[in-house]
């Protein structure tokens, strides 16, 4: 059985077809595949903080988490999100099990950095939780919020969740957004990248390319690679079947490589 650590980015949860969640449920039942989901939410969280006139700021990528913002970030992720994960994995004749990266201790972490507040940087996963969901046939569904032994809960942006999850599994990992893969400008013409190398990434980040919530999507995915993940691949959750086309080895998406394995594909 091959873990499949599935991130869904919340830029395109609403608009995914059900097809996307037939094919989990599909991969599932397989024998093949023990698929997990890991999602975000972060559009969803800027609309409550809005409602809230909360302003968030971001580095690299990151939201700058405030204590009372927290509380907001966890109530959509745990709650709305996680919950909407699992009712469509239901309905689509799925097994879902919702929970979220402090239950168990599952996502254990640390402060990451100071300027941004709570925002947590895993440094352990009890991977075991989901091993045994996955063997009793259900389909893990994980908010990324994770905790420390004082019981200080974090922020953690959701590929860099899902990345950790997918070490700990030795899973492959896709990163499912709402692009086709990485897209870059060459003679004035935009196209996405077949696969991309970590040299490649660092001068498309130097250089401004990739920005945004683009870089933890592939900064989370090197250190991945880096890390037991055989495979990361950043492809668009609107496209038709999408999981079964990167399951059976078509090449779609954008797939990253360590530098060193570029002379074997
Ligand atoms: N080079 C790039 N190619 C494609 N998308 C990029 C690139 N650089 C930045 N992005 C941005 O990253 C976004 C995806 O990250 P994010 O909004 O965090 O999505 P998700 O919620 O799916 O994790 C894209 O919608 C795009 O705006
Ligand atoms: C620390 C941090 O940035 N956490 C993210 C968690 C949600 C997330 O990652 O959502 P997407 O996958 O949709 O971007 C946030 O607060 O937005």
């Amino acid at each position: 059985m091959n873990y499949l650590v599935i991130k869904c980015g919340g830029s395109i949860f609403d608009s995914l077809p059900n097809s996307f969640f037939e094919d989990i449920v599909k991969l599932s039942k397989s024998n093949k595949w023990n698929p997990v989901i890991v999602h975000g939410g972060g559009p969803l969280i800027n609309t409550l903080l809005e409602k809230f006139d909360i302003t968030s700021d971001f580095v690299d990528g990151l939201r700058v988490t405030t204590p009372e913002m927290l509380d907001l970030v966890e109530m959509v992720l745990s709650g709305s999100v996680n919950k909407k994960v699992v009712r469509q994995i239901i309905k689509a004749q799925g097994n879902a099990l919702g929970l979220s990266g402090v239950d168990g201790g599952l996502f254990n972490a640390r402060l990451k950095d100071k300027r941004l507040g709570l925002v947590g940087e895993i440094i352990s996963v009890n991977s075991g939780i989901i091993e045994t969901l996955c063997m009793q046939g259900y389909i893990p569904v994980i908010s990324p919020l994770a905790i420390d032994t004082n019981g200080q809960h974090y922020n953690i942006n959701g590929d860099i969740a899902a990345a950790a999850m997918a070490k700990s599994l030795r899973a492959k990992l896709c990163l499912i957004s709402d692009i086709p893969g990485i897209i870059v400008e060459k003679n004035n013409e935009k196209m996405i990248l077949n696969k991309v190398t970590k040299t490649e990434v660092q001068s498309l980040l130097d250089d401004g390319t990739i920005y945004g919530g683009m870089i933890p999507k592939v900064t989370a995915a090197l250190d991945g690679l880096m890390h037991q993940v055989s495979e990361v691949v950043i492809l668009n959750g609107n496209q038709e079947h999408c999981l079964l086309d990167f399951c059976q080895g078509k090449n779609i998406g954008t797939k990253l490589l360590l530098d060193e394995e570029v002379h074997h594909v």
